[in-house]
Formats: C-alpha cells, sequence, structure tokens
C-alpha cells in the first residue's frame, strides 16, 4: 500500500516514547515515514480501513502491497480514492503521498517501470479529485526507487490555501529582515536593507523597531515556486497578484521583539489566530531577552513552533555550536518537551514538515539573510505548511474583529478572521457587544480578501469588511460579528483554569491583569479563585470579571493574563453572568426613560430629540456590574471606567443601527 504522511501515525509513535530523545539534535530521518510506520500500528489504520465509509469491508482489498498502484483492480482504484480525498480533506487541501513504499513489511522502492505506472495511477487519481501531483523528492532502498509527492487541490483564481505563521524572537534577531527577504526576493547586506521595505511606522525606520504588528505575505504557485514579485519602482508588491498567482498565501504576522511591545506581541499571538510560530534567534546573540519568553507564549497556546537561526554568515562555528547545544537543551527541557530536528537538506524538509503538526517535531532551520544560505530550505519548509484547522461551511458564521480602518470613500472597515462558517456579501450579521451587551444588525457592504475584492470568505480565512451604516469609533478589537442563528449574549464574569507561569510575589483575589483572549484585550478582576493565593508554577480555578465591557466568549477558549512580567496562560471552562441582548436593550431603553424623566424641563427639549441613543456614562455604571467599580484598586488607572472614554466610545449612528 503507497504510503501518505500521516500526522497520527508519528504522534502515536512520539506519544508512546518510541523516540529515543537523545542528547545530540535528532536528525530528520529518525521521522522519515519509513521508520516509524512499518513499527506502529496505528500507521496501517490510516490507509487501509477494514471496512469502508458506506460499511463495505475492505479486508479482501491488498491495499498494503506496495504494487497495488502498479495496476490497481477497479475497487483497489475506487478505494485509493477514496482515501486520498479523506487525506486531502484532513490536510486542509493537500496531502503528501509516498509512492514505492507498502506496509505490509516487504521491502521498499519500486524499479522504474512499475515506479511509471504507479506514478500514472496516482496522476490518473489526482485528476478525479482535480489536484496537482508535485514531486518532492527520491531516494532508493533495496527494491528501487521512493518518491514523495505534494497533492495539492487546484484552487480557482479567487482562491487559495491561507496559512498563518507568527514571527516571533528577540530584537535583532532578524525577523524584519528575513521576511523582507523572503517576501522581496533579495538579499540584506547586513545593516538593514531588506528590513526597510517592511517598516510601517516613522519611528520604526529610524530605531530599526518594529512596534506594530505587521502582515507580509508569501505566495506560492502549484509547482511550489515563490510568486511574489516587488514591482520596479519602490519595490512595493501587489498583493491581488500575488493571490491571484498563488495555491498557497502564508501570511506572516510580524510581531515585535522588544520586551516593550509584549503586548502587542501576545496581542498577536492570540489575536491573529496562527497556525504555526516561527520562533527567530540570531546565532551570535544566542537565546537571549525574549526568546524564552517568545517559545513559552507558543506553547501555552498550542502553536507548532520552528526556529529559524539566523546570521550564520557572521557568527564563528563555535558559537553557533554553542548556540544549537543551548537551543536544543531549552526544546527539550520538560517545560517545552519538544524534539529538536536539524534541518539540513530536502529530504530533511520533507520529513520534518510531514510530520510537523504533530507539535512535538521542532524544526531547526539554520540560515543566513545576507548569504541566502539554507534559503531555499526554509521556502520549501513552509510551503509544504498546511493550516491546522478544517472548517465546515455549514456552520453559522462568527468573524473576530482584530483591526478598524475608516476608509475614506469607504467608510469603516474592520479586517479580522473567519473563525467559523461561511460569510458573503450583503449578508447580515450581528455586531457586538457594545458597552451594554448589546449586539446590532450589520450588513456587510464588501468583502476583501489580502486585499482582493472576493464574494465570501470562510473558515479560516482572514478579511476585512466594509460595514454599512456605523462609525469606527462605535468598533472595537475582540468584538465580533456572528450570525443570528447563534444568539449570541456578552459575558460579564467566566472562569478559568489558569497555570501561572511567572509572578514575583504572590497573586489574590481582587488582582486585576490584562486577559487576552482571541482579539480580546481586557483588564479584568480576579474575584475568588479556589486557593488562597497563587505563586509562580501554580494552578487553579479563578472567577474572572471584566472591568471594563462584557465580552463575547466560548468556553474551551485559550486565554493569556498578563501585567508586567507577570504572566499566567488557561482555558476558560464556564460562562457566568451573560447579558442578553434583550436585557441590555430593556435596561437601556429603561435608562433612557429615567433619564428623560430627570431632564424635563431642565433640558430643552428639541435639543436632546434628535441627539443619537447612546448609552451615557451614568447609563453605564447604572448597570448591575456594569465593570464602574474597582475591586483590586491595582495600577490601571487609566484603564478603570472613565465616564469621558465611555461616553465617546459609543458615539452617534452606534445605536441608530440597531
Ligand atoms: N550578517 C547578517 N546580518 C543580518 C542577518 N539578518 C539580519 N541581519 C541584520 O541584523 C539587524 C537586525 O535585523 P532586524 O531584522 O531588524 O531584527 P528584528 O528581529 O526584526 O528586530 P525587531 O524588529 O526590533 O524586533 C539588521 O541590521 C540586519 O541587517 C543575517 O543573516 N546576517
Amino acid at each position: 500500500m503507497p504510503e501518505m504522511a500521516s500526522s497520527t501515525a508519528t504522534e502515536a509513535a512520539i506519544c508512546s516514547g518510541s523516540l529515543p530523545v537523545a542528547e545530540s539534535i535528532v536528525p530528520a530521518c529518525m521521522f522519515a515515514p519509513d521508520q516509524g510506520r512499518s513499527e506502529d500500528p496505528s500507521a496501517e489504520d490510516s490507509f487501509v480501513d477494514s471496512e469502508g465509509t458506506n460499511g463495505e469491508s475492505l479486508g479482501l482489498l491488498d491495499l498494503s502491497n506496495k504494487l497495488v498502484l502498479v495496476s490497481p483492480t477497479g475497487e483497489q482504484y475506487d478505494s485509493l480514492l477514496r482515501h486520498l480525498r479523506e487525506r486531502i480533506d484532513e490536510g486542509c487541501g493537500e496531502t503528501i503521498y509516498v509512492v514505492g513504499m507498502g506496509s505490509d513489511g516487504g521491502d521498499y522502492g519500486l524499479d522504474e517501470k512499475d515506479m511509471e505506472a504507479s506514478v500514472a495511477t496516482v496522476q490518473s487519481l489526482c485528476e478525479q479529485v482535480e489536484a496537482d501531483l508535485i514531486l518532492l523528492r527520491e531516494r532508493s532502498d533495496t527494491g528501487g526507487k521512493i518518491r514523495d509527492y505534494l497533492i495539492r487541490r487546484r484552487v480557482g483564481e479567487q482562491d487559495f490555501l491561507e496559512v498563518r505563521v507568527a514571527v516571533v524572537g528577540n530584537v535583532d534577531a532578524g525577523k524584519s529582515t528575513l521576511l523582507g527577504v523572503l517576501t522581496h526576493g533579495e538579499l540584506d547586506n547586513g545593516r538593514g536593507f531588506a528590513r526597510q521595505k517592511l517598516f510601517r511606522h516613522k519611528h520604526e525606520m529610524e530605531s530599526g523597531r518594529t512596534s506594530s504588528v505587521g502582515n507580509d505575505i508569501l505566495g506560492f504557485d502549484q509547482e511550489g515556486q515563490v510568486v511574489n514579485k516587488p514591482d520596479s519602482h519602490g519595490g512595493g508588491l501587489d498583493w491581488t497578484k500575488i493571490c491571484e498567482r498563488s495555491s498557497k498565501v502564508i501570511t506572516f504576522i510580524d510581531l515585535a521583539g522588544h520586551e516593550k511591545y509584549l503586548k502587542t506581541t501576545v496581542f498577536g499571538m492570540t489575536g491573529h489566530l496562527p497556525d504555526f510560530c516561527m520562533l527567530m534567534v540570531g546565532s551570535n546573540a544566542g537565546i537571549v531577552g525574549m526568546t524564552k519568553e517568545h517559545l513559552g507564549l507558543a506553547l501555552a497556546l498550542n502553536v507548532p513552533v520552528f526556529v529559524v537561526v539566523t546570521k550564520i554568515d557572521m557568527c564563528p562555528a563555535n558559537i553557533l555550536q554553542e548556540t544549537l547545544k543551548l537551543l536544543q537543551r531549552l526544546l527539550k527541557s520538560p517545560g517545552c518537551r519538544k524534539i529538536p530536528v536539524l534541518v539540513q537538506n530536502k529530504d530533511d524538509v520533507v520529513v520534518t514538515a510531514s510530520n510537523f503538526s504533530s507539535e512535538r517535531v521542532c524544526p531547526i532551520f539554520q540560515i543566513s539573510n545576507v548569504t541566502g544560505e539554507n534559503m531555499d530550505l526554509l521556502k520549501m519548509f513552509l510551503n509544504l505548511l498546511s493550516p491546522r484547522t478544517t472548517f465546515n461551511n455549514d456552520e453559522p458564521a462568527e468573524f473576530q474583529i482584530d483591526d478598524t480602518y475608516s476608509v475614506p470613500g469607504v467608510g469603516t472597515v474592520v479586517s479580522g478572521t473567519t473563525l467559523r462558517g461561511l460569510i458573503r456579501l450583503n449578508d447580515m450579521l450581528l455586531l457586538g457587544p457594545d458597552p451594554l451587551g448589546v449586539f446590532i444588525p450589520i450588513a456587510v457592504k464588501s468583502i476583501h480578501r489580502k486585499r482582493m475584492p472576493v464574494k465570501e470568505v470562510h473558515g479560516g480565512q482572514t478579511a476585512s469588511f466594509a460595514l454599512k451604516k456605523i462609525k469606527r469609533a462605535a468598533i472595537r478589537k475582540g468584538m465580533v460579528m456572528i450570525s443570528p442563528k447563534l444568539q449570541p449574549q456578552a459575558t460579564w464574569e467566566f472562569e478559568a483554569e489558569i497555570l501561572v507561569l511567572h509572578h514575583p510575589t504572590t497573586i489574590s483575589p481582587r488582582y486585576q491583569a490584562m486577559v487576552h483572549c482571541g482579539s480580546i484585550r481586557q483588564t479584568a478582576t480576579i474575584l475568588s479563585m479556589n486557593k488562597d493565593c497563587l505563586r509562580t508554577g501554580d494552578k487553579a480555578s479563578v472567577h474572572f470579571r471584566f472591568i471594563k465591557t462584557p465580552e463575547y466568549l466560548h468556553c474551551d477558549q485559550k486565554l493569556v493574563f498578563r501585567e508586567g512580567r507577570t504572566k499566567a496562560v488557561g482555558t476558560i471552562t464556564k460562562l457566568l453572568q451573560s447579558v442578553s441582548t434583550q436585557a441590555a436593550r430593556a435596561q437601556q431603553s429603561r435608562s433612557q426613560a429615567s433619564k428623560k424623566t430627570f431632564r424635563e424641563g431642565a433640558e430643552d427639549a428639541a435639543g436632546s430629540a434628535g441627539r443619537p441613543q447612546s448609552p451615557t456614562a451614568k447609563q453605564v455604571s447604572l448597570k448591575p456590574g456594569s465593570g464602574g467599580r474597582r475591586r483590586g484598586g491595582q495600577r490601571h488607572r487609566g484603564k478603570s471606567l472613565n465616564t469621558a472614554s465611555v461616553a465617546s466610545a459609543v458615539p452617534a449612528g452606534a445605536t441608530d443601527t440597531s
């Protein structure tokens, strides 16, 4: 039976502890499919079901022999086709297929004639599923040749696979430089040439430091070639052209390396939903500054990490070896439990990419942005990364807002990630929650994906929407746009299981810190917990309350809770004190009615009649548990409920549209 790279097989192998964790960096060949599979019974499951999906027995079909592809019977062909479809669906549109290896214990490899016939069969299977077949590598074994192919479903001009990679690492590790080199195709000069194309703010240009969350894209065509072509004047990139020519687009979320911008970095990791994390380490500087912090964040959020060691052109060999040694020690430490794999050639790329989603394998690349050494291996790896989650278009839609813009001639635009479902042009969704917990109906005027106008977006895709009849100031990061079918409710209080990664003293009730959850970023107070106090390393069930506005949350969402150097991570386990839109509206009209009575005769009736029905600060503080109370009394003075800011946070028009 021909093998397809299967994360399940490798995960099983890794979890069962069958892979020895050697003192030295594990060579990539340890993960090669031919090593893990034959000993791992679960590997066979991934190819040969004892029963087909429609109940027919496949026991009689011999699919385990490497020769099955040479001349399959009709039944065998159908089974092969079904398995291939399943694999492609699981891999969100692509899979790696190995020709010349059976799972029946026979020797590996095919002679030239059998290989030719097998490839013709795979080609025909690919035609059936409308996919392309791309040769990744060829190797020899006792029986002849073995080939690994990438099978990728064809997509239309308007569509492409989208993979998000968060780029983290200490200041000067070379993050912006690498992104400049990858996306603009020109090497660096070692003095900041390549990164200049990426800086978004004047102060970044001057200081050479990234401060905001940046987005850069790298497109790959069907053959795995980079399509990015900067224009001749100015070196800008035409995103629409890149997307049209690409079958896969990698979006890099470029995060700041300086501690000063940690808040932004955490927001990038939680709010931009990266599929993977690229941790950059300067080979000469080593594991310094924020490196461990960023690695810990990725681990806490369960984002698979690969490491890129830069500046190998300027680093003495002994220093490079020292950095690699420390890196592997860190990755293997009990806190990380990763298996570092040094990627040295194309074979290593195929093997690590096939096994990467297992989360425990951690590939390490060594590159130079100046000489371009090993850049081809990194690009090949990026082209083989598949999105981690599959999405179902039939689910009700949910879109998480991570930024807002006011575009002249267009109006208010929100950008973010579609978490589930399908959103089409002119769909009516609910936008919220506002400070009272209300969701308002809103129409999607236009949709852009990577600056390209499209008619729809679905789960896993980032997009920007132009919205009708709403002002930018009425929308904040962390709000959602959601299908009315979900009847969303905003939540003031929730319970979470948390683990304190670091705190200088003890955390006790009334402590306040910033909660990052998806694109939500708001200070919350600890109301109670199942322990008296928490120290570094402690786990507890904690009851939180947002201090400013209720938010839209889900159980099982990951969160990061931080303040200064204090950091805790956790998972939401229970939603408490939710605000139903109806109740919030009733509250709103009650407050407005009482306000009117109070003002009777005292205010100019004509003046108040035309005023928008936005909740005043008084209304907000009237609401039971509105968050105006400060429980902790610790710092964040600027973040506590500020009457003026609440009043101005809900501008004219916000309630008009409801
Ligand atoms: N010789 C050499 N220099 C490099 C390499 N990569 C980056 N540099 C230089 O290192 C300096 C820092 O690179 P940046 O890309 O700004 O580092 P960064 O990680 O983005 O830093 P922040 O944006 O502040 O987080 C620049 O002067 C680059 O030219 C490399 O591979 N070799």
